[in-house]
């Protein structure tokens, strides 16, 4: 699998927020994408994911199976938790599996990422981190080559760090390739950086 953007633009509302963005992930790499707010680093894992199309350039997954979907390779971690206030903690993740399609344990993964305890609780009981570390159970219980991680160190303690880190490293070693936008170092070994700047009105009608 491998991950291409070439000369990549979007545009949002009317202005373009991303031009000439190019770069490739292949399997067991990361690419981690840093910039000051309203760079376009949201946009740009958006863009990648297939939910705002390319104004300029494209965006292939190369090298993956051809009959399925893009959406279907790739998980996209964003701001919004997504976690159901009123499922319990092991059936929001079984929701969420049967949406995506994985076979991953479910307790398995909820023990992965320190719920365990957690797992007949409701989703609304929660804390921000809780809730994030029931998001990255989500990469476990439907494993998906692509990860598209935004901001996903939010909210998480030194722990939930660290463990964020174990599995990005898990994933790589499997063959698996990562997207980070990102204002905070990540443990990531090896990551290779693109630094994005909020377009002037200079460089949009470049
Ligand atoms: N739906 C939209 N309509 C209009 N403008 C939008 C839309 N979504 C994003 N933008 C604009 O696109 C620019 C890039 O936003 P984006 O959320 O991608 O930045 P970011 O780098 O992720 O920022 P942050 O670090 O604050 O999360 C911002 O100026 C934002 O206002």
């Amino acid at each position: 699998m491998r991950l291409v953007a070439e000369r990549l633009g979007v545009d949002r509302g009317g202005r373009m927020v991303l031009r000439g963005v190019s770069f490739s992930v292949t399997a067991g790499e990361a690419l981690i994408v840093l910039g000051p707010n309203g760079a376009g680093k949201s946009t740009l894992l958006r863009a990648l994911a297939g939910l705002v199309a390319a104004a300029e350039g494209r965006v292939e997954f190369e090298n993956g199976d051809p009959d399925a979907p893009r959406e279907d390779a790739l998980h996209l971690l964003g701001h919004q938790d997504g976690v159901k206030a009123g499922l319990s903690v092991r059936r929001n993740l079984a929701a969420a599996r049967d949406i995506l399609g994985g076979e991953g344990d479910l307790d398995a993964a909820l023990g992965r990422v320190g719920l365990g305890h957690a797992a007949e609780l409701p989703g609304s009981v929660l804390s921000a981190g809780q809730r994030r570390r029931l998001a990255l159970a989500r990469l476990l219980a439907a494993p998906r080559p692509v990860w598209l991680l935004d901001e996903p160190t939010a909210a998480l303690d030194v722990a939930g760090q660290d463990l964020l880190g174990e599995l990005m490293s898990e994933h790589r070693a499997r063959g698996g390739l990562i997207v980070a936008a990102t204002h905070l170092e990540l443990k990531l070994e090896d990551a290779r950086r693109l630094e994005l700047q909020p377009l002037t009105m200079e460089a949009e009608e470049d």
